[in-house]
């Protein structure tokens, strides 16, 4: 006979707790302590009964009253039910935990811990958060403390082609490393459908706000939720080509200003992301112009057309889920990486923007960092690449929208230019200038960025970013930049 819930006696409090079932959720209550919840399937990771004991043990993640998630185990002996009706029900509870979802149970994992980035917390995070979730799960770890700067790529670039998800346990320089990675492995286009996952516990964490929202992703028991419970969702990649030499970048390039705040504050990595805030401040005082001439290939310029794009995608729930745990076999030449499609001296489309700027900013995701949404209508496969520019106006027009870059209210500044690309290059006018590609520190010299669509796979709990921009305000403020001085 099946039964819709299971009591049991606590083994640590010795209380009764039930446990009942719904489409949606199981529902955990006792009297004493008085608890009654209601907790989605996402969040349960497992059920098991040993019958030689009678013992069900029922784990899943519950939200603090602080905001952060945390693992819950409740372990104890059944009272009341047969146990083959007890077998039926863990069943019933692991499918619509698992298959229910559309996810596989026990996914296999290579686990990257770089125990240098950020507050250098991440070994302890994993060890005594990220862990016990994901083996709690049933998951399968291979993990790796990195050693060095390039250990990340190297493993990347041998990785044998069976897990379902490679987890970075860092900041945004290991995402970095794994893309490039794939890109020199004997199979880039196998290895970039291998899914990769950050744990936020480098400085920035911009792919983990992205994938999780402002408000889980800085939580690392969500991220490792987005690691068990998360399907694929495709996104776009750039190649940097500079000197003849092609790096991939994930997230973005920065130049001026920009990238001063993040490559020239690495020696201040103990504040955490606070340096950026420092690194800002500095650099807005010294207001030095960034002595580039950037050139675009423009896809489109109007602001309300790129929020209501945003928008028309959000509402259609249009997932670039795709739910592809493991790459299979595919032809040699399909294994090859996409050729460069537009040349150094290609000049059809092109805009040349002359105006002093005080940065240039490119790049995909709309956080890249907790206090700054500089890439509000990013969307993660459109083929695209978002080109902020911002003309060497005046510092108090900079520090005017300081407080709205975390919701990303610079974008409707008229003085912004705000592209959506195909590609763009960079020449610099001067021997001394900076550029940041994902963070890390790149030499100031001519590139040109392309992007490649659909190209890595990341696991995202919506199949689209979870940044919220207030799209609406484009119908209140004269939303377009104002016209370009080009040629
Ligand atoms: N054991 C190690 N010792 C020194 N450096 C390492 C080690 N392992 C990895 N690295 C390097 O650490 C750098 C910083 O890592 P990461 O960027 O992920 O963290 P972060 O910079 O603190 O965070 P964010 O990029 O979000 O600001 C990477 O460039 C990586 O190459």
């Amino acid at each position: 006979m099946s039964i819709n819930e299971v009591v049991i006696r606590a083994a640590a409090s010795g209380k009764l707790v039930s446990f009942g079932f719904t489409d949606h959720a199981l529902l955990v209550k006792s009297t004493d302590p008085k608890l009654s919840l209601e907790v989605p399937h996402r969040q349960v990771l497992s059920a098991a009964f040993a019958e030689g004991n009678r013992s069900l043990k029922v784990s899943y993640l519950a939200k603090k009253k602080k905001g952060c998630h945390s693992l819950v185990n409740y372990e104890g002996e059944v009272q009341d039910a047969e146990s083959q009706a007890v077998v039926e029900w863990v069943e019933k509870v692991m499918d619509a935990a698992y298959e229910g979802l559309g996810i596989k149970r026990a996914r296999k994992l290579k686990v990257l811990v770089n125990p240098h980035g950020g507050r250098r917390k991440a070994p302890i995070v994993f060890t005594k958060t990220v862990e016990p979730i994901l083996r709690t799960a049933g998951c399968v770890l291979d993990v790796h403390y990195t050693t060095h700067g390039g250990h990340a790529y190297d493993i990347a670039k041998e990785l044998p082609l069976e897990y379902d998800a490679v987890v970075t346990v860092s900041g945004d320089g290991l995402v970095h490393e794994v893309i490039n990675g794939f890109a020199h492995h004997a199979k880039p286009l196998l290895a970039f459908k291998t899914p990769i996952a950050p744990i936020p516990t480098g400085s920035g964490n911009g792919l983990a706000l992205n994938l999780l929202g402002i408000e889980d992703g800085l939580d690392v028991a969500a991220a490792a939720l987005n690691i068990v419970k998360s399907q694929s969702m495709k996104v776009d990649i750039f190649s940097i080509t500079q000197g003849g030499k092609r790096t991939f970048s994930f997230m973005s390039q920065a130049l001026g200003l920009m990238a001063e705040l993040d490559v020239g504050t690495d020696h201040l990595r103990w504040m955490g992301e606070a340096r950026f805030t420092y690194g800002l401040i500095r650099g807005i005082l010294q207001f030095k112009p960034c002595p580039i001439q950037l050139s675009v290939k423009i896809a489109e310029h109007d602001k309300s057309r790129m929020a209501e794009a945003l928008q028309e995608k959000q509402r259609r729930d249009d997932r670039s889920v795709v739910s592809a745990p493991l790459p299979d076999e595919t032809s040699e030449e399909e294994s090859a990486l996409p050729s460069s499609s537009i040349s150094m001296d290609d000049t059809d489309g092109w805009t040349t923007i002359e105006e002093p700027l005080l940065y240039v900013y490119a790049g995909k995701g709309p956080y890249v960092a907790r206090d700054f949404m500089a890439f509000p209508v990013s969307l993660p496969n459109d083929g695209l690449i978002d080109v902020v520019a911002q003309p060497a106006s005046s510092r108090g027009e900079i520090f005017k929208e300081m407080p709205g870059a975390a919701k990303g209210e610079p974008y409707w500044n008229v003085n912004l230019k705000y592209m959506k690309a195909h590609a763009y290059r960079v020449k610099p006018l001067s021997s001394k200038g900076c550029l940041a590609v994902d963070g890390e520190v790149f030499p100031f010299e001519e590139f040109q960025v392309e992007v490649h669509p659909g190209l890595a796979t990341l696991l995202s709990p919506h199949g689209f970013y979870a940044a919220e921009f207030d799209v609406r305000r484009a119908s209140k403020t004269s939303a377009n930049s104002k016209p370009m001085n080009e040629h």
